[in-house]
């Protein structure tokens, strides 16, 4: 049987200090390939903490993340950036593109950090990204030429710069208006259903985590519910 694509178990994350706050509790989570995931709760629930744990942007108190069946506990930050470079795809809910760089420099970064491909084909990647996510006019403008729903779009570019199989998305419609937070989903959407990537977000959209495949939902950093909605397009077996 082939291994998840990521998984948890017991992950827990204690910040030291006078009072130890716990952030994430005992969690043992399996993510399979295909599956669209909201991870929901209430503010302060430790949900994203719970993505940058999955995420190797935090290191886990106790506990486990395997990616792709390999232990990933005992690497070093090299090693953690370089399984976070090809495997992994991140949203925010603020984009954090560079401003003094254009759409196509900016989607080309991590590309340039994990340095597979001659700088033409990095360019010609990065614009065809751009281009499938509707700002091929924009490819030399620089971010603050475009508006929040734009922006957000390249951020999705940017993520899937190294064609990760799995992109974890912070609020990533949590600033934007209603239109470009649809136009978005409907990106994430698209990257299980045509692609088969495996997308996990965290929202406080109800309506979004209502739509996607599996929602996860946490109270003081612990599971309470794991719920499938839709089974995953990768789980339907054609007739
Ligand atoms: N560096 C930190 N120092 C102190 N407390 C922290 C720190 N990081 C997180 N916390 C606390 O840990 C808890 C979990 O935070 P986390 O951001 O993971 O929750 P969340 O569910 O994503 O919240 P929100 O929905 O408000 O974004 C919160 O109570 C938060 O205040």
């Amino acid at each position: 049987m082939t291994a998840p694509l990521v998984e948890a178990r017991k992950l827990t994350r204690i910040l030291d200090g006078i009072v130890p706050v716990t952030l994430v509790a005992d969690v043992d989570l399996n993510l399979g390939k295909g599956e669209f995931v909201a991870i929901t709760g209430p503010s302060g629930s430790g949900k994203s903490s719970l993505l940058y744990l999955l995420g190797l942007l935090d290191v886990p108190t106790s506990g486990q993340v395997f990616i792709n069946g390999g232990d990933t506990t005992d690497l070093d930050d090299d090693a953690r950036a370089a399984v976070r470079l090809a495997t992994l795809g991140f949203v925010f809910q603020f984009h954090f593109l560079l401003p003094e760089f254009t759409l196509e420099q900016n989607v080309m970064l991590p590309m340039r950090a994990l340095g597979r491909l001659p700088m033409a084909q990095m360019r010609e990647r990065a614009r065809g990204l751009l281009e499938s996510l509707g700002l091929k006019d924009h490819v030399t403008k620089r971010p603050d030429q475009l508006s929040g729903g734009q922006r957000q779009r390249v951020a999705v570019a940017r993520a899937l710069a190294n064609d990760p199989p799995l992109i974890l998305a912070d609020e990533p419609t949590g600033s934007l208006d209603t239109k470009s937070s649809e136009q978005v989903f409907q990106i994430l959407r698209d990257l299980v259903d045509k692609d088969g990537r495996t997308v996990v977000a965290v929202t406080h959209a109800m309506e979004l985590a209502e739509r996607m495949d599996r929602r996860i939902h946490l109270v003081d950093g612990r599971i309470t519910e794991d719920r499938q909605q839709v089974l995953p397009a990768a789980a339907i077996i054609p007739s």
